[in-house]
Order: C-alpha cells, then structure tokens, then sequence
C-alpha cells in the first residue's frame, strides 16, 4: 500500500501509465488463466531469436502466435500445435483500457474508432530475466498496444521511435497498472532492463512477473 497513491501519467505522447488500474481480484483471475493457457499444447515455452540465443522470458501467445518474427496460427517453432482462441476477456479488458487511457472518442490516437484486438502476448519473468529494447513491429496496422504488468514490479523502459538507444524514459511498472502505448509511440523502442524481484504482493502467489501485452494483428 502506498501512502499516497500512485498518479495517472502520461510519459510521451500517446503513452499512458494507469497505476493500479486492475483490482487485486481481476489480478488474481488473470494469474488463474496465465497458468491455464500456459499449459501444453501450445503452452509456455522458451523462445529461440534468429542467432540462435534465448530470450530470458518464457512467453505464450493468444489468436496469433508470435515467434521472430512473424504470426502465425500454430507453434511452428515448438509444438506444433494450433495457438490457442484470444480469449474474449482480453478484448473486453483492452477496450476498457484504450477507454480509461484515450477517453471514449480519442482524437489522433490511429486505430482507436475500428479497434479489434485479436492477439494476446503473455511473458513471465523470473528473477532475473530481461527483455532488451525492441519494437512491437510485426503487426500489419498500428492500433495501440495495451499492456497489463502483475506480481513484481519491474523498470520499463520506454524509448524513441527512431534509435534503439537514448533517449528514454524509465518508468516503474507495477502489480496491477495499465500501460498503453499508441498514437506516435505505437512503434517506439521499449524493454524491461530488470525486475525486482520479491515485491509482489505474497496472496498473489506468482513468483516473479508476468506481462500480457493485447494487441491487434491486422492479418486475417
Ligand atoms: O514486459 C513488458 O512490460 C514488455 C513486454 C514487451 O515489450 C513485449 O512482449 O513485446
Ligand atoms: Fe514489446
């Protein structure tokens, strides 16, 4: 519990932070069903980058699955088996999110008025793990990126469109809070340089953090 309660931020334009925007109970729900699509077919695995290194995240996909760097509909670099359904709870909860972020008729923010997620990311990070500075860039429109954090809090690092260096902007994300990143940020460099490990709260029962990024695909 904080002593005065963390504020709306909005870092760059078209970036929104939302603290504590899930409730300890949708937060607990949503660690439920991570550990029911995690499991096999199609479960949680280790991805594997082109060099042949391995991301430090273990990660599962939703509607499309998502490997370097394309979607797909089955786990062509596991499995084999078809992604799962997105679950229509993410939809609801990205909707609220653009809502709660942008206001109900946003103005400037691209793909807002015929929004229509259809993908669901969900990474967890042990103690530990990392996720280098990227772009969110394989999918085909620019419809903002809704991402929900829950368990330990981590350093998010939000940087520029342009340059996969500085400069940035470190935010603090925590058990609970709403990022959505869209307008002119949608396809801006972020990562997660480092977690801290062991300040989830104890009742959630998830060690380490885990990260669902809702998106949409723009493939048919
Ligand atoms: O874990 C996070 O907060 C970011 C995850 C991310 O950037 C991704 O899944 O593409
Ligand atoms: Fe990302």
């Amino acid at each position: 519990m904080e002593l005065f309660p963390r504020e709306r931020a909005d870092p760059a334009p078209g970036v929104v932070h939302l603290p504590d925007w899930l409730s300890p109970a949708e937060q607990r729900e949503l660690v439920a069903a991570c550990r029911e699509w995690a499991r096999p077919p199609a479960g949680m695995r280790t991805v594997r980058m082109p060099n042949g290194g391995e991301m430090s995240v273990r990660s599962l996909s939703l509607g499309w699955h998502w490997y370097p760097y394309r979607y797909v509909r089955t786990v062509e670099d596991g499995d084999g088996s078809p992604v799962k359904p997105f679950p229509p709870v993410l939809g609801e909860l990205a909707r609220r999110a653009l809502a709660d972020a942008y206001g109900p008729e946003p103005t400037g923010i691209a793909g807002t008025a015929d929004y229509r997620p259809d993908i669901g990311v969900v990474n967890h990070y042990a103690h530990g793990a990392h996720m280098g500075l990227h772009q969110d860039k394989d999918e085909r429109v620019d419809a903002p990126v809704v991402s929900l954090s829950i368990g330990d809090g981590c350093v998010f690092r939000l940087g520029n469109t342009e340059t996969r260096t500085r400069p940035w902007t470190d935010l603090e994300l925590r058990s609970g809070d709403l990022l959505v990143f869209g307008g002119p940020m949608r396809f801006a460099y972020h990562g997660v340089p480092r977690t801290h490990p062991r300040t989830a709260d104890p009742a959630l029962g998830l060690v380490g953090r885990l990260n669902i990024t809702i998106r949409q695909s723009g493939l048919v």
